[in-house]
């Protein structure tokens, strides 16, 4: 598992955005925050022109807005293929050959797809890196997972990882991962609002207001996580180390274990990583159903 760091990979480099919804504008928020690129570097494409204009002018003042796909990879190095992935395979199969040249970096964030199946649609050598963030990037604590294509470079690898570590931890896993990747940390966050929302239900029944009970929740998970980190503990021992005998945590964890949370968590993150399977080969069809 190699970890990446390189100061000045990304000096004068233009980035682009083909497709500028959701993760898009994270990353983009991400940069911002960390101030790792400046606005003129970026430029952005979407086929929401108006919606996109509006984003822009409210959130990312000084970032272009290209005409096209066309144009963005005309005026970008590394450009971050940002569509859903039924989109994706169809699009750059779409671009002209000519616009395709040596000087392009392709960082996909697609759930699914395989470097081997965007190579197939983009001229021979293309230089490709695969890659899984998650939502927090936006808050400089992202998780993103990299792994290169069959023509990328070390140093294609290295600028990935340093735009990437900029907001947050960046790690290189072999493509076989990715899928498992995705189940955990890309579509992990989703699952922990979930597990914030319901303390905030179970808070709230008990008279706590909910955003209290909310924010106790975020905080507790934020501190075990470090306490995890930090302490390289297993988390068997962490968790012991909280049930006092006879006392409340295990009474909880009684109710979480009889209501199946291991087996639980272990099938969410099967779920996942086998849909994730399935975009794969929806892709190639252009479909998400
Ligand atoms: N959301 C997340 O937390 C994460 C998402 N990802 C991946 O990121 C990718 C984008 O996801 P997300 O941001 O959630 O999705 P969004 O739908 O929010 O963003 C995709 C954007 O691309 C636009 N679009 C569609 N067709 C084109 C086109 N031909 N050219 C340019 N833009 C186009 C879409 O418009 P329209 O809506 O009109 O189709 C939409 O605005 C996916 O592949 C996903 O797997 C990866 C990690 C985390
Ligand atoms: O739900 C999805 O497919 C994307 C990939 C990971 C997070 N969101």
């Amino acid at each position: 598992m190699a970890k990446c760091t390189e100061a000045d990979a990304l000096n004068g480099k233009r980035l682009g955005f083909i497709g500028f919804g959701f993760m898009a504008q994270n990353l983009c928020r991400g940069f911002f925050y960390k101030k790792i690129l400046e606005a003129d570097q970026i430029t952005c494409y979407d086929v929401n022109q108006s919606i996109l204009q509006q984003v822009v002018a409210e959130k990312f003042e000084g970032i272009h807005i290209s005409a096209s796909n066309l144009d963005l990879i005309n005026s970008s190095d590394i450009i971050v293929i940002a569509v859903k992935p039924n989109i994706a395979l169809r699009l750059l199969a779409g671009l002209k050959e000519a616009v395709v040249t040596s000087r392009h970096l392709f960082v996909s964030i697609c759930a699914g797809i395989s470097t081997r199946q965007i190579e197939d649609v983009l001229p021979t050598n293309t230089r490709i890196v695969r890659t899984m963030p998650n939502s927090s990037v936006a808050v400089g604590y992202g998780v993103t997972v990299t792994s290169g294509g069959r023509w990328a470079l070390p140093e294609d690898l290295r600028i990935t990882c340093r735009l990437f570590e900029s907001v947050g931890i960046c790690l290189e896993l072999p493509e076989k991962d990715l899928n498992t990747v995705t189940a955990i940390s890309g579509s992990g966050p989703a699952y922990v609002y979930t597990g914030i929302d319901a303390a905030g239900d179970g808070g709230s029944m008990l008279g706590l207001p909910r955003d209290v009970a909310q924010k106790l929740a975020a905080h507790t998970l934020i501190g075990a996580a470090k306490m995890f980190l930090e302490t390289g503990q297993h988390p068997s021992a962490l968790k012991d180390s909280v049930c006092s005998p006879g006392g409340t945590t295990l009474a909880g964890l009684f109710a979480l274990e009889k209501g199946g949370m291991r087996a639980l968590i272990m099938e969410t993150i099967k779920s996942a990583h086998d849909r994730a399977k399935e975009l794969e080969e929806l892709a190639r069809r252009g479909s998400n159903i």
